[in-house]
């Protein structure tokens, strides 16, 4: 989750467990990730890639707001992780000439949490939260009217004796960002103004990331170099940066320096990213969903547990792009494996190819 901001890490104590050393280590390889990301980042809408409808409905929002001379409608962005939630926030409040805090819903776990960030707002601040879907209920309730009346009810004492205290906060813009939008509930949802679902990316609009990401990192790469990057960056820019990267790395320390296809296809089977762009994670929930369950219908929560990740991972991260390249079908009962999914792993459903002991 990109932050550059206020996102807080807290390790309490001042001897580390070993799992709080391993979370500063991967606290640390974040960061290094982050700071990659960072600089490639577009800073306005006109260097945003793709999205085009998204881009136009969000520009239309915003210039007409400042036409008005008011804040914009609050602005709810969803869509799998990685394909430019954060950047959009920034953008906006750069396109608006506005600061931007930014927080995240596992980060406001309680009423205060939230009260100290509103009540600290400057007047057209945007305010950003992202995986608002995780935000802790009684933080919510207190959203629902800041984001209406822009006010904040401190409430001051405990039991029948306890009275809420109105206070005035400035008016700011809320853009939310969830990549699961159904976990919302309605009158969060309902409050905001205009609400822009993010797909996956074209391979096309990919390059195009490529390209402006090559140049601005001073990578020297060819049409087919960066056609196959794309081409297996599972939609996602995120992804495609992240494997531009690896494969810089490739061709400066095996290849010729340049990132061509011949790069780009050795360092791509290096890192275990397929003709398809499924990486391990992908690859192990449908060799388990066909292997182990016969192709399903299996439970998110079984499945999980047998790939040995959490059942969130799996349905935000793994699910929504194993679905669009039609691997995997979600229905009532559970998760089925398509005749592709048999078909990409090399596998025959009518032997029951390679069963693993359960
Ligand atoms: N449309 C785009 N054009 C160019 N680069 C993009 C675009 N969208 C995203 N990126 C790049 O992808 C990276 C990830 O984007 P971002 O952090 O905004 O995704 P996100 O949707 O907020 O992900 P998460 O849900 O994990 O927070 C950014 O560093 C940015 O460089």
């Amino acid at each position: 989750m990109e932050t550059d901001g206020s996102f807080e890490v807290s390790l309490g104590g001042s001897e580390l467990t070993g799992a709080e050393s391993q979370r500063l280590t991967s606290v640390n390889a974040d960061s290094v990730e982050r700071a990659a990301e960072a600089a490639l980042r577009p800073k306005g809408l006109g260097e945003f890639v793709g999205q085009a409808s998204v881009c136009d409905q969000l520009s239309l929002v915003l210039e007409a707001a400042q036409g008005r001379g008011r804040v914009p409608d609050h602005v709810l962005l969803s869509g799998p992780p990685g394909l430019g939630k954060t950047t959009l926030a920034m953008i906006i409040a750069s396109e608006l000439g506005s600061p931007l805090r930014l927080t995240s819903g596992p980060a406001v776990q309680h009423a205060g949490d939230l009260a100290a960030i509103l009540s600290s707002l400057e007047e057209g601040e945007v305010l950003f939260v992202d995986e608002i879907h995780r935000m802790a209920r009684a933080a919510e309730e207190m959203l629902y009217v800041a984001m209406e009346d822009f006010r904040v009810d401190v409430v001051v004492g405990k039991g029948p004796g306890a009275t809420a205290i109105p206070l005035e906060i400035p008016a700011f813009t809320l853009v939310g960002a969830t990549t699961r939008s159904g976990l919302l509930p309605a009158p969060l949802r309902d409050r905001f103004g205009f609400t822009g679902h993010l797909d996956f990316y074209s391979s096309d609009d990919l390059v195009h990331v490529l390209h402006r990401s090559a140049k601005l990192l001073g990578i020297e790469a060819t049409a087919r170099g960066t056609e196959e990057i794309a081409t297996r960056s599972r939609g996602t820019p995120r992804i495609a940066n992240r494997l531009l990267r690896r494969v810089r790395d490739w061709a400066q320390v095996r290849g010729e320096g340049i990132v061509d296809q011949k790069a780009a296809k050795a360092a791509l089977a290096v890192y275990e990213v397929d003709m398809r762009g499924l990486d391990r994670l992908d690859r192990g929930v449908l060799e388990i969903l066909c292997t182990r369950f016969g192709g399903g219908p299996v439970g998110l929560n079984t499945l999980a547990v047998s790939v040995g990740e959490e059942p969130e991972t799996v349905e935000t991260v793994a699910e929504p792009f194993l679905v669009r390249e039609g691997f995997i079908s979600r229905t009532p009962r559970g998760r089925i494996a398509t005749a592709a999914a048999w078909k990409h792993l090399g596998l025959n459903p009518e032997r029951g190819d390679n069963p693993l002991p359960l």
